[in-house]
């Protein structure tokens, strides 16, 4: 955990993680997922689970401030998003990289740093160690003269990782991280997430596999997206694993979609009216 840097407000480590009352997110006012009420504690593990459009990108946008809050309240770290933005490490969805760029994977470690040392800031011997280390830890250190763009979807990923975990966030949200991802590497970064969550940081990792949710997580938030495509989404269940993945809640979130729930294959169609 980081200290609270001289002069801020003292880091709340009492307050939840996540806090959601009947909280509401979405763009241009424009609700898009929806009556979330909600705690998440401090060093659990979050499936965001959800068919496509059930808003859990958007959930994941408004946890860093960056969707609207548009009804209800939501606190992050004890604080407003933006506010806790900078105590959070963030992997968007792969398709959302920019992989054209001529910049090497250490550099793209080394924005994760922007953050604390402004951007135009050169990166001194603690910020190169530190970019080192996470680099060695994410298995990538022989790699980080490498172009980003260059390497594996897998390597890409990890680099993507490390990037959030060079500046020691409190919390880090994924994205889909596992989406095209081969066997190998998907137990490699399962490993990676289980041991970040040994050392306390709170995960929040949104997926279509709940294989994954089983594996690395101690949560899960299932979303179902609305009645009409229109509606927003809004959660089916949200407790423990075992409380929360119920065939019955599965089968609520994922409408007309077929899912495997421990070797069970559930396939429900949406009832018209
Ligand atoms: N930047 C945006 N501006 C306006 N609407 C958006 C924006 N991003 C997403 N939406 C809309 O919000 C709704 C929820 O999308 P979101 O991406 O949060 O769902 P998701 O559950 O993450 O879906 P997927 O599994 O396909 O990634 C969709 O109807 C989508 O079109």
């Amino acid at each position: 955990m980081t200290e609270a840097p001289a002069g801020a407000a003292p880091a709340a480590h009492d307050t939840p993680a996540i806090l959601l009352r009947d909280a509401a997110f979405g763009y241009a006012g424009r609700t898009r997922v929806a009556r979330l009420s909600l705690t998440v504690e401090r060093g659990s593990a979050v499936a965001l689970i959800g068919p496509n459009g059930s808003g859990k990108s958007t959930l994941l946008r408004g946890i860093l401030g960056l969707a609207d809050l548009t009804a209800g309240e939501v606190r992050v770290l004890g604080e407003a998003p933006v506010r806790a933005r900078r105590r959070i490490g963030s992997l968007p969805q792969a398709d959302q990289r920019d992989t054209s760029l001529p910049v090497t994977l250490r550099q793209v470690v080394g924005m994760g740093l922007y953050r604390e040392l402004g951007a135009f800031r050169p990166i001194g011997r603690e910020g190169r160690r530190r970019i080192d280390a996470v680099l060695d830890r994410v298995g990538l250190a022989p790699f980080a003269q490498r172009r980003f763009g260059e390497l594996s979807g897998g390597q890409q990923q990890r680099g993507i990782l490390a990037r959030a975990l060079v500046a020691d966030p409190e919390m880090i949200l994924l994205d889909e991280p596992f989406n095209g991802l081969d066997r190998e590497n998907r137990e490699t970064l399962l490993a990676l997430l289980r041991e970040v969550r040994a050392e306390g940081r709170t995960i929040i990792v949104s997926t279509h596999d709940l294989e994954i949710a089983r594996e690395a997580c101690t949560h899960a938030l299932l979303l179902s997206s609305g009645h009409h495509p229109e509606d927003p989404g809004h959660p089916a269940a949200y407790g423990t694993l075992d409380d929360a993945l119920t065939l019955e809640a599965v089968a609520h979130a994922f409408q007309d979609t077929t899912v495997e729930l421990d070797r069970h294959t559930v396939t429900t169609t949406r009832e018209t009216e």
